[in-house]
C-alpha cells in the first residue's frame, strides 16, 4: 500500500501525453461497453457513470449513489465506490491515452461516508507513463465539483494488447468494444 505522504506516483515516470485522436476537452464520452457494470446502459442496478473529458489529462465522472448501490442502510458500499473509481480512472487511462489497458493496482481511501442520492464528482488525472505502467490518481468530491472530498484514489494501469480480452474474455469483444479491426491501427495504441 502507498502510505499516507508517499510519493506518487512511486517511481520516475514520463509525462502522460494524450492521443492524438484523443476526445478534446468539453467532450462528453460514452459508453464503452452496455454491460459494464461502471457506464454501461444495460446494466440496471449499475452505476450508470457518466464522464467528460476536462482540460489536462483529465476526465470528470459523475456517480450517482441508488438504493442498490448500499453496504450500510442509506449509505454507498466501499466496494462499489472502489468500482465508479476504476471505471473512472480506466476512462481516463483508455480515452485520453487510447492504449488498451487493465487495472494492475488499485488504492482508495474513504474519507467521508457518501449517502444515497448524493452524486460523486469524480476527477481523474494521469499522472505519469513508465513503459507499460500508466499512474493515474482521483478525488470524489461530494454533490459538487468543488464539494468536500469523500473518497480518493490511485491506480497502476498496465498497458496489453487486445488479445488480453479476446484471449481471456470473450473472442467477439473488440466489436462489443466497438472497436472494428479497421479502426484499431488507427485509432488506438496497440504496441504496449
Ligand atoms: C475508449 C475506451 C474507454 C475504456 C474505459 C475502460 C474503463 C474500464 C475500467 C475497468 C478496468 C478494469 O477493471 S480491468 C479488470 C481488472 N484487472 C484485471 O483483470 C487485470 C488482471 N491482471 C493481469 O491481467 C496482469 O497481471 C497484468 C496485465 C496487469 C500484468 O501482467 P503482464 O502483462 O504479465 O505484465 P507484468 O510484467 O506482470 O507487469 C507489468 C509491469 O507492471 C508491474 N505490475 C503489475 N501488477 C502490479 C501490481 N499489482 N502492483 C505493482 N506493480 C505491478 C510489474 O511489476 C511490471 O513492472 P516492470 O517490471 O515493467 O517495472
Amino acid at each position: 500500500m502507498t502510505k499516507p505522504g508517499q510519493s506518487w506516483p512511486p517511481t520516475d515516470t514520463e509525462p502522460a501525453v494524450p492521443h492524438e485522436d484523443a476526445p478534446a476537452p468539453g467532450s462528453k464520452l460514452g459508453v464503452h461497453y452496455s454491460h459494464c457494470f461502471g457506464c454501461g446502459d444495460e446494466v440496471e442496478a449499475g452505476l450508470h457513470i457518466q464522464s467528460s473529458v476536462a482540460e489536462g489529462p483529465v476526465v470528470v465522472s459523475q456517480f450517482t449513489v441508488t438504493e442498490a448501490h448500499q453496504g450500510a442502510p442509506g449509505l454507498a458500499h466501499g466496494g462499489l465506490l472502489a468500482c465508479a473509481f476504476d471505471e473512472a480512472l480506466g476512462s481516463a487511462v483508455g480515452n485520453l491515452l487510447r492504449k488498451p489497458s487493465v487495472t494492475a493496482k488499485l488504492e482508495t481511501d474513504f474519507v467521508r461516508p457518501v449517502p444515497v442520492g448524493s452524486t460523486l464528482h469524480i476527477a481523474a488525472e494521469l499522472d505519469g507513463v513508465s513503459g507499460r505502467k500508466i499512474y493515474v490518481s482521483a478525488d470524489g468530491r461530494l454533490d459538487a465539483a468543488d464539494g468536500p472530498v469523500a473518497v480518493r484514489a490511485r491506480a497502476l494501469f498496465v498497458t496489453v494488447g487486445f488479445e488480453h480480452f479476446t484471449t481471456h474474455g470473450d473472442k467477439d469483444a473488440l466489436h462489443k468494444f466497438g472497436v472494428s479491426d479497421k479502426e484499431r491501427p488507427k485509432d488506438w495504441d496497440i504496441n504496449p
